[in-house]
Order: structure tokens, then sequence, then C-alpha cells
């Protein structure tokens, strides 16, 4: 049987998982592409770091022009992360005519377009299953079985450090630095989680799942990111009290003709599926305007799962080179991408507000609510102490415009301060 050698560039949490299972389902994936898939060169930072995962007979170095130069190299594995040098590293491949299998969403997010153009121009392959929600192969999910219907909104839990810790939060009252470090020690986290409790690296996810979705090309500064730094154990209290857990979701819908995209906490029913996502795990909800709700569900993060990501990936790639039919954008789907304008963003709302606790400030707050025109289902006030009480609300729908002008309206009384408006998610 001919022989496809590999060239892995990282051998972290992902690469690591890459490498043993394509020596543990060598057989299995022989079988499926007719051709043995051998790893002949890996590219790493640090070689004398120890290793989890057995290296003999492979060539460790970290020189990239081993991989480069070696024309018997034909598919390479970025897992090194981040955008420079991953980004100039994926542009020497192509040039170099490799078929590039990539997890790396914040490169993708930011410079997908042009790095699709370069393979295309080489002929080559460019595919990246694995950088959105890890283990579930929502990403050809989307090309090939939603390849018909109009998608109306793709939203969903997109980043497993975050949900694992938020569910440690909940469940086991652990507090946000413990159930961080236990994330980063399981391999959920990036090198630097900043991009995890930021929310950024859902919105990277967010960016290239609209990009399938939609057809559209956002940028990281068309979406409001909020992430998880902020919340406080008070609101995950309420919240639940209320029948709701705080979610950090990433949500992208086609609202007239425009696209709404955001990444924040959001309140979701606890009857609601994304509400029973637990840990790392992530769950994307599709909805096609024929098909209606979808929801794809699994490992968010984590070495395995992201690999057998990537093996799929490799697969796609050796059939394509058995065919002769590589050099095919994994996705090409085009529109023009216009944003919605905020009246059009309409969601009921969960208001928590600390409040000096004097006489009026309620009818001060309901009066500022039918000034723009709100009003609310829910409000609870419990006493912090002799001067202060904490407000938490929960809103009729209100357009992203009302919630704007009640802010700046709250922002004007010293003794009322927002700590937190989060979207509500019904069941
Ligand atoms: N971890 C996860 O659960 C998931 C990760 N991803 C993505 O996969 C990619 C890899 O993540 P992960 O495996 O966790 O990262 P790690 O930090 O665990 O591993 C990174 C690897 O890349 C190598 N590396 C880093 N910089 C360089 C460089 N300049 N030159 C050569 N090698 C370099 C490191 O070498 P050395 O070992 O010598 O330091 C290391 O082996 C990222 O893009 C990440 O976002 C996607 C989905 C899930
Ligand atoms: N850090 C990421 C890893 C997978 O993309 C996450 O926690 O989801």
């Amino acid at each position: 049987m001919e022989t496809i050698k590999i060239g892995l560039v990282g051998l972290g949490t992902v690469g690591s998982g890459v490498l043993q299972m394509l020596t543990q389902n060598q057989a299995k994936i022989s079988n499926i592409t007719g051709r043995q898939l051998d790893v002949k060169t890996i590219v790493v930072r640090d070689i004398n770091k120890p290793r989890n995962v057995s290296t003999d007979n492979i060539m460790l170095t970290d020189d990239l022009n081993q991989i480069i130069n070696d024309p018997e190299i034909k598919i390479v594995v970025e897992v090194m992360g981040g955008i420079h040098p991953a980004k100039e590293v994926i542009t020497a491949l192509l040039n170099a005519k490799k078929h590039v299998v990539t997890a790396n969403k914040d490169l993708i997010a930011s410079a997908g377009e042009e790095l699709a153009k370069i393979a295309h121009d080489n002929q080559c392959d460019l595919v990246y299953e694995a950088s959105v929600a890890g283990g579930i192969p929502i990403l050809r999910t989307i090309v090939n079985s939603f390849a018909a219907d109009q998608i109306m909104e793709v939203k969903g839990i997109v980043n497993g450090t975050t949900n694992y810790i938020l569910t440690q939060m909940q469940h086991r009252g652990w507090g946000y630095q413990e159930a961080l470090k236990k994330a980063q020690e399981l391999g959920f986290a990036e090198s630097d989680p900043t991009n995890d409790v930021a929310g950024i690296d859902a919105a990277y996810k967010m960016i290239i799942l609209s990009q399938f979705s939609f057809g559209v090309h956002l940028s990281i500064d068309d979406m409001k990111i909020i992430g998880i730094q902020d919340i406080q154990l008070e609101d995950v209290k309420q919240a639940d009290s209320f029948g709701y857990t705080i979610k950090l979701l990433g949500i992208a819908r086609r609202i007239n003709n425009g696209i709404f995209a955001e990444v924040a906490p959001v309140l979701v029913a606890k009857d609601h599926p994304l509400a029973t996502i637990n840990n790392e795990n992530n769950a994307v909800m599709v909805t096609g305007s024929a098909v209606g709700e979808t929801l794809f569900y699994g490992p968010g993060a984590g070495g395995l799962p992201t690999a057998n990501s990537v093996l799929s990936d490799i697969v796609s790639v050796t059939k394509n080179i058995v065919l002769g039919t590589t050099g095919n954008s994994f996705n090409n789907y085009q529109h023009e991408t216009n944003l919605v304008t905020p009246e059009d963003v309409v969601y009921p709302y969960y208001l928590s507000l600390a409040m000096l606790d004097v006489p009026g400030q309620m009818l001060k707050l309901t009066q500022l609510m039918t000034k723009i025109g709100a009003s609310f289902s829910q409000i609870v006030q419990t006493k912090q102490d002799d001067q202060s009480a904490r407000v938490v609300i929960i809103t009729h729908d209100m357009s992203k415009d009302q919630l704007a002008q009640l802010i700046a309206q709250i922002a004007e009384f010293k003794s009322i301060d927002l700590v937190a408006a989060y979207k509500v998610l019904g069941n």
C-alpha cells in the first residue's frame, strides 16, 4: 500500500492526541483511505521537553524547513496555536504545496479567507474541523447536511473552558480561579487563557460558524463580546431561583437582511437543552428554515476529542489526494455582510442592580423603564445591608436600543449601579 507522510507542527495537548490516534487506528484509516499514513517529522518549540507520547522513528525538530523542504511530506497538521507565527508557517507550507489541517480558530477567524486563497492558488486543501467545538463534527455537517437549507440561526456553547468553569462554580461551589486552574491542567484552556475567559475564543468560533452558516465574513470588531470574568455568585444564585442557569453563549442570527452576532453570558431556562450542557462539553444549535431546530453535542475541548476532528480532516484530505480533487476550499459560500441595526435585536433581559436603599428608588426605576417603553415580568429586591439593596429584574422583550437607553439613564443616577445585563433564553 502506498504511504502518505505527514508532518506535525506542535506536540502539545492536541498534537499528542493526533499522534496517538494515528498510531492506534492505522489499520482502520488505511482501510478507509487506501493509504498508509505515517507521521515523519514533528516541529516543536523545545525538542528537549519531556513528551507523553512516543516519538520513536519520528524526527523531532525545531526547524520548520525539515517539513517545508521534504517532498515526501504531503499533509501537515498545524497545532501550535496563535496567529503569529502560525500564519507565516501555514503560508509557507501551502506555498510548498503541502495540504494543511489546522485546529487554529484564532488564525482562521482572522485570516481564513486570505489563507484559503493561497491554498486554492497552490491546489492545496486547507481544512479546520477542529477549530470549532473541539470533537463535534459541526463544520462539515453544516457544509454537507445544510447545503440546501437556509440557516436562520446558529447558537450555542462553543468554549469548553468557560463552560467547565461555570459548571464547577454552579454545581460544586468552586471559586473561579480554582476552576480555571483545573481547566488548564486538563488541557482545555488555551496556553494563555485570557481569550477563553474573555469570550474571544468563542467569538472566533462564531465568526467561523457565521461564515459556514450565512456565507458572511465577520470581524471580531463586528461583535459585542462579554466574557465570564465579572459574573457574580449572587447573580448565579438569583438566576437559579428564577429557574435559569448562566451560560456563555455565542449567538449568530439572520434578522431581516442583516446578521447579528454576539458572545455573552445568557440566562438559559433550565428546561432549555443548552442549560443541560455541562463541564467542557459544547453544543451547537443550528436552526434551518426547512429543518427547524437541530442540536449537536459533544466534548468541546481536550486532546483526543479534538484529535478526532483533526483525523477526520486528514482522512478527507487523503481521499482528495487519492481522487485528485484537492484545492477546493473547505467552504466557499459567500454572501454580502450586513450587520443588523440595534432596534431589530430583541430579547428579554435579566438586569441586576445595586442601589441605595432609600425611599422612591423602585419608583424611579419603574419610571425609567416606562420612559423607554420597557416593562418587566419579574422583580426581586433583596436588602444587602442598612443602606443598600440588590434589585434583579427580568424584563419583557426589549431591543438593544432600548437597553442602551436604559443603561445610559441608569448611569445618570449615582444611587443606582447596573451590575449585569444578560439576555434571557426561554425554553
Ligand atoms: N486544547 C484543546 O482542547 C483544543 C485546542 N485547539 C487548538 O489547537 C491548537 C493547539 O492547542 P494545544 O495543543 O492545546 O496547545 P499546546 O500549548 O498544548 O501545544 C502547542 C504546541 O505547539 C508547539 N509550539 C508552539 N509555538 C511554537 C513555535 N513557535 N514553533 C514550533 N512549535 C511551537 C509547542 O511546542 P513545545 O511543546 O515544545 O512547547 C507545543 O508542542 C491551538 O490552535 C488551539 O486553539 C482547538 C480545539 C481544542
Ligand atoms: N480553549 C478552547 C479549546 C477548544 O477550542 C476551549 O476551551 O473551548
